[in-house]
């Protein structure tokens, strides 16, 4: 939950090439230079993001006078992180214009600390984020006193969670209409919190909500600050985010510029609802752009996509893009031995026909399946980084991916600039300092980092013992003089236990940079965490007709919906080839449709089935 902010400078020879590589697409060119409310819709791999970036960087060199900015919101720290990368590559460099974060992220830090305490909200000024303990403590405590029953209270909560994320604006009749009993239980868990000078994750975008609503001001010095608000995955982002959007876009004067696609909508768990970005584009206030060109797949990957939503779209392929390839893998039996099939011959396989180790993705749907594929390819010497609730790396934690990136410069970085050491250092004070570090405390930190990676140059003794250096010479000292609250250097501690050699966890510290000949590491990803990605090849792993869908799945109409758009984000990110792997005649029936909907105007369909 942290945000980044760049300053002014776009450069314009960047933002110009980017202006001309969307040139030949008038859909993109004319989002790029919409100047009131905008909404992209459009499939997969079409070039949402590339638009929305391109956007933000027109907007903030034409449309936005400096010292204003531009706000970017996205569903989580990962695609945060990815979207900071992409504007990078765009020549947007750190400062205090550009915020980029999730919803949480720009509730907290935009809203709730800097006006808080000039209103009655109900938080003190040392107010801290609460623990999960001390959630439960107060969901306990709060069910005693609101609703006094037998069953178990965290269970009941789940339901009071969901209400409390659709039902965002408590002055509405619907709060106190609509389950009442639950509308007690929420006020009364908050209530204990706020006892405590507590505040959980859900109350950000609540609290804010009610800051902005209650205090025109409060709405007007965001878009003083603001005034251009984008959001990427808008279909992922729930009711807060929509309610915070229709109350300071629409009702405060900032302009929103979105893009999502419903049918990518597969966070409704945490209560996203896909209806809520069709809403907009039936807004007379609001432009809705449309793409239809898939730039990413080739032709057959594109109409076999169509077959696992199992729905017809309007997307076709951009002219001369190549073929892709389909290829179906059946194994006698099941998931053990569909890993080994992977790492034994669909890897392989991969490799030959030259797609680099880091191009190719292993696609899943939860972390247990993720350790099978991950043993296997141990078993065959593959090296391999994941992005599951299992990785050694979180994605989603920026002081991990800093670490990684140091090894990265320590195994030969350093040699040819990648990463650059200036971005390191400027990562470093960041997470140390936060946005404001005095000339001494950067010139001591570079002093710092420089003496610790370059004298762990040819390091030979595996990532665990490398890692145990970095918490020694580098992180116990950062937790001593950091001013960053929101730094979670335990994270250090965790990478340490996770490559514990005692436990055949350790690995060269080559592998876990990913630079090894040059080949880099095999992805391995749930199929939530690889939204927003693309890659030359992608292995859906375990397509069996048990998982897709489960039994689980199919209790509701909308489980099952959601669980097929899974299916259908894992197909649509490969460039060039798509692999599908299940045990013989027990494929998901998701598999023959795709299967099926390849085949509907050509012979060559695919490899096997
Ligand atoms: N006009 C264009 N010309 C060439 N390549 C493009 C164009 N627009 C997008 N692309 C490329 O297509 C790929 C997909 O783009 P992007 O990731 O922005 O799509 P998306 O719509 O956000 O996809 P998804 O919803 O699947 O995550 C990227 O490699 C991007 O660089």
């Amino acid at each position: 939950m942290q945000s980044a902010s760049w300053p002014a400078v776009s450069s314009s020879r960047l933002l110009l090439q980017a202006l001309e590589e969307l040139a030949a697409n008038p859909e993109q060119s004319a989002a790029v230079r919409e100047t009131g409310h905008c909404v992209v819709l459009a499939g997969p791999g079409s070039g949402k993001t590339k638009t929305l970036t391109t956007a933000m960087a027109r907007a903030l060199a034409e449309d936005v006078v400096e010292p204003r900015g531009v706000a970017c919101i996205t569903y989580n720290n990962e695609c945060a992180i990815e979207l900071e990368m992409r504007l990078a590559r765009l020549g947007m460099e750190a400062g205090d214009r550009v915020f980029v974060g999730t919803v949480h992220g720009f509730a907290l830090s935009q809203v709730i600390a800097p006006y808080a305490r000039c209103v009655p909200i109900g938080l003190p000024a040392d107010f801290r984020v609460a623990k999960r303990a001390e959630m439960r403590a107060s969901v306990e405590a709060a069910y005693a006193v609101a609703i006094a029953g037998t069953d178990d209270p965290h269970r009941r909560w789940s339901f009071a969670s969901e209400k409390r994320r659709r039902d965002v604006d408590r002055t509405r009749p619907e709060w106190r209409g609509r389950n009442p009993e639950l509308a007690m239980f929420i006020e009364a868990y908050e209530f204990k919190l706020r006892q405590q000078g507590l505040i959980d994750f859900d109350d950000m975008p609540l609290l804010a909500y009610r800051m902005i609503k209650e205090h025109d001001w409060i709405r007007d010095a965001l878009r003083a600050r603001f005034p251009i608000l984008f959001v990427d995955e808008y279909q992922d982002l729930g009711h807060a985010l929509h309610e915070l959007v229709l109350l300071s876009c629409f009702g405060g004067g900032i302009r929103l510029f979105a893009v999502g696609d419903a049918d990518q909508s597969i966070y409704g768990f945490t209560g996203a609802n896909p209806e809520l970005l069709e809403g907009l584009t039936e807004r007379p206030d609001v432009r809705t752009i449309r793409l239809r060109f898939n730039y990413r797949s080739g032709r057959k990957i594109v109409r076999a996509s169509l077959g696992a939503l199992g729905e017809e779209r309007d997307y076709r392929e951009r002219a001369g893009a190549p073929e892709g390839e389909l290829t179906f893998w059946s194994t006698t039996q099941g998931l053990d031995m569909q890993a080994r099939a992977i790492a034994e011959t669909v890897v392989p396989k991969l490799v030959e026909k030259g797609i680099p180790l880091d191009e190719i993705a292993v696609l899943y749907r939860a972390a247990y399946l993720g350790d099978k594929v991950a043993d296997a390819l141990k078993q065959a010497d593959i090296p391999f980084v994941r992005t599951d609730g299992n990785a050694l790396v979180r994605r989603s934690s920026r002081l991990a991916r800093f670490i990684e990136d140091c090894a990265r410069w320590v195994v030969g970085g350093w040699r040819d600039a990648d990463p650059r050491y200036s971005r390191l250092i400027y990562r470093a004070s960041l997470l140390v300092f936060g946005r404001h570090a005095t000339a001494d405390e950067e010139r001591f930190l570079s002093e710092q980092l420089i003496g610790f990676l370059q004298s762990t140059i040819g390091h030979v003794d595996g990532t665990h013992a490398w890692l145990q250096r970095f918490d020694r010479e580098l992180i116990s000292s950062w937790r001593s003089i950091g001013r960053n609250s929101e730094q979670e250097w335990d994270v250090c501690v965790e990478m340490i236990a996770n490559t514990d050699p005692a436990s055949s966890l350790d690995m060269p510290l080559g592998h876990f940079a990913g630079r090894v000949g040059g080949t880099g590491r095999v992805n391995l990803s749930t199929l939530h965490s690889v939204k927003g990605r693309e890659f030359d090849a992608v292995v859906m792993y375990g397509v069996n007709a048990r998982d897709f869908p489960s039994e689980r799945d199919k209790r509701t109409a909308g489980a099952l919906r959601e669980t097929r758009r899974l299916f259908y984000v894992g197909v649509t990110r490969p460039r060039k080839e798509l692999g599908l792997i299940f045990q013989e005649n027990q494929q998901s029936p998701w598999v023959n449709e795709l299967y099926q909907r390849s085949k509907a105007d050509d012979s060559d369909a695919g490899v096997g089935l």
